[in-house]
């Protein structure tokens, strides 16, 4: 099960929409609610807070293959054996992706080395990179992680309650980010504290995928119950912001062939 590939999200402009739940209940409303990626974090336990095995593997058994599921491992100092030990824990409960975050502090080069030397261990699941855009993100990273062969890089935010992801970095760096991961041949992700009026300037960037949990609380309140109405409301704002990009898209097009043909 595998999220767009890279290049084919900016080439038909496809935005995945990862939502993450804390348990099965909240799978099966966010299958409802037509969520592309299910992400299993317990948001009470930090930025990438973990949720247990046991319900790691409840999410992975009700999703049943439908969309693919990732797990955070949790918001670890960044050092080779409480994360490589974590990345093996989550990868063992069937998930398709494990995303792990690099905090600073630490070889975080060694880490993502060390996390390369696991392949074949990890059964299905595929390890995903998060950095920190309010800690000091290396971009540099992004590189030593496809060589380590992660299937992908997420950009999102530690600290929660300290403005989103758009208001901690600017467009051009989000932007630059994107092309970085494309370039190395990697699926991308935007998130952190995102709200339906960041969508458009994001999925105009094309990542491979937004992240969300507090806009998909009752109250924006990351900790609380996802709500239905507020998931619908996400996927729909996703879903008009991509139509307008690809009308754009499609008027630019007719208007070039205008020209040619005039010229
Ligand atoms: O990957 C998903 C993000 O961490 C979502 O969490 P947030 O919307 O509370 O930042």
């Amino acid at each position: 099960m595998q999220i767009i590939p890279p290049r084919r999200a900016a080439d038909c402009g496809r935005v995945s929409m990862l939502a993450s739940v804390v348990d099965a209940r909240e799978a099966t409303l966010c299958l409802e609610g037509g969520v592309d990626v299910i992400d299993c974090k317990d948001p009470s336990r930090g930025a990438l807070g973990a949720v247990t095995p046991e319900a790691a593997r409840a999410i992975v058994e009700t999703v049943g293959g439908r969309v693919p599921v990732s797990a955070t491992i949790g918001d670890h100092p960044c050092e080779v054996g409480p994360i490589v030990e974590a990345t093996l824990q989550a990868a063992a409960t069937g998930v398709d992706y494990v995303k792990t975050g690099f905090l600073p502090g630490g070889d975080a080069a060694e880490v993502v080395r060390a996390l390369g030397g696991l392949r074949g261990e990890t059964g299905k699941a595929q390890i995903v990179g998060v950095l920190f855009a309010d800690a000091s993100p290396d971009f540099e990273l992004v590189a030593e992680m496809a060589a380590a062969g992660f299937a992908g890089v997420v950009l999102d935010t530690a600290n929660k309650s300290d403005g989103a992801l758009p208001d901690v970095l600017a467009v051009d760096q989000l932007e630059h980010f994107v092309e970085i991961a494309r370039a190395h041949e990697m699926f991308c992700g935007l998130a952190g504290s995102l709200r339906t009026r960041h969508i458009p300037a994001l999925v105009r960037l094309a990542p491979d995928l937004i992240g969300f949990r507090g806009a998909l609380c009752r109250e924006n309140a990351r900790t609380g119950s996802l709500d239905l109405r507020a998931v619908a409301e996400i996927r729909d704002a996703i879903a008009k912001a991509e139509k307008i990009e690809t009308d754009l898209m499609m008027s630019k097009a007719e208007e070039l062939a205008r020209e040619e043909r005039a010229s």
